[in-house]
């Protein structure tokens, strides 16, 4: 699946998370909205395979035709009715489960079955030591000097194709963005985290390379129906920002 598509040109991803409440009516005109490049389905706490299914089906009932991608958190919610997956690897994870261990059960039990082209890794940094994911990894919350030390780890020792600077739930800071995108080599760098509002998203949607919106969906739809709306119109984040 990855290499039939574009990914790098992906400007904003929505995350919708199946432990998160929102009216199915509201999500599906959401989905409707033509500035969403991929959806994925994915969250740090109580992903079970039920929630899981149950959004999905509603995912492929909207008026939605892009790519549904999970991102994989539990082993057991797996599902086979998306796209592809994301495969995150924590790299300040202060447990090696969630760097290696989790991966390595997952494909004692399932390797036989993965199709290897439909999985994509993300080497996630996680930054906001408040956030769900930070604590169930338990995270090493980085410094400046740390994160782009990560890049280049991942670019020249371990060859990953994506750098996730995750702050879940917090607007990060875009200096560190900055830099990461002045010393950028290969790694396609995602941001994400507390995004909400048209000039968030295009601070950072000019400096990381993908931007995934997950919150706001459910505490402000409105506000995230601006933001598409506003990159409908001004197809920012293609024309504008990406050099
Ligand atoms: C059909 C078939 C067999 C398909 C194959 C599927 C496949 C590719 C299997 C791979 C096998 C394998 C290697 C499995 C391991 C899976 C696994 C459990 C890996 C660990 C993943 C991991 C490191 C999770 C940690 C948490 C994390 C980074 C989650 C990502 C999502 C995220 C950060 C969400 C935001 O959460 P947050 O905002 O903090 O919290 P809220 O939910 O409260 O918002
Ligand atoms: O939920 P928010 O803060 O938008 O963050 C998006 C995403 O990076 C979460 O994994
Ligand atoms: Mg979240």
């Amino acid at each position: 699946m990855w290499q039939d598509v574009n990914w790098r040109d992906w400007g904003i991803i929505l995350k919708l998370d199946p432990d998160k409440k929102i009216r199915e009516d509201i999500l599906k005109e959401i989905l409707s909205y033509s500035g969403i490049d991929a959806v994925i389905v994915g969250g740090t706490q109580n992903i079970t395979r039920d929630n899981t299914e149950v959004l999905l089906q509603i995912i492929h009932d909207a008026d939605y035709e892009g790519p549904l991608i999970q991102e994989i958190s539990e082993l057991q919610a797996v599902s086979v009715n998306v796209d592809g997956y994301l495969l995150p690897v924590v790299l300040n994870a202060g447990h090696r489960d969630w760097f290696i261990g989790q991966h390595l059960t997952g494909i004692k039990a399932l390797g036989h079955l993965i199709n290897w082209s439909q999985v994509l890794v993300e080497a996630y940094v996680i930054c906001n030591p408040d956030s769900a994911a930070a604590r169930r990894t338990q995270a090493i919350v980085p410094d400046r000097e740390d994160l782009l030390a990560y890049q280049t780890l991942i670019e020249e020792v371990y060859a990953l194709p994506i750098l996730y600077v995750e702050y879940s739930g917090r607007y990060g800071n875009p200096d560190w963005l900055k830099a990461l995108k002045e010393r950028r080599k290969k790694a396609h760098i995602f941001y994400g985290g507390g995004i909400e509002s048209v000039p968030q998203a295009e601070e950072m949607g000019s400096l990381a390379d993908t931007i995934i919106i997950g919150n706001l969906i459910y505490r402000q739809p409105q506000k995230l129906m601006e933001i598409l709306d506003h990159r409908s119109k001004k197809s920012f984040l293609q024309e504008a920002y990406h050099d």
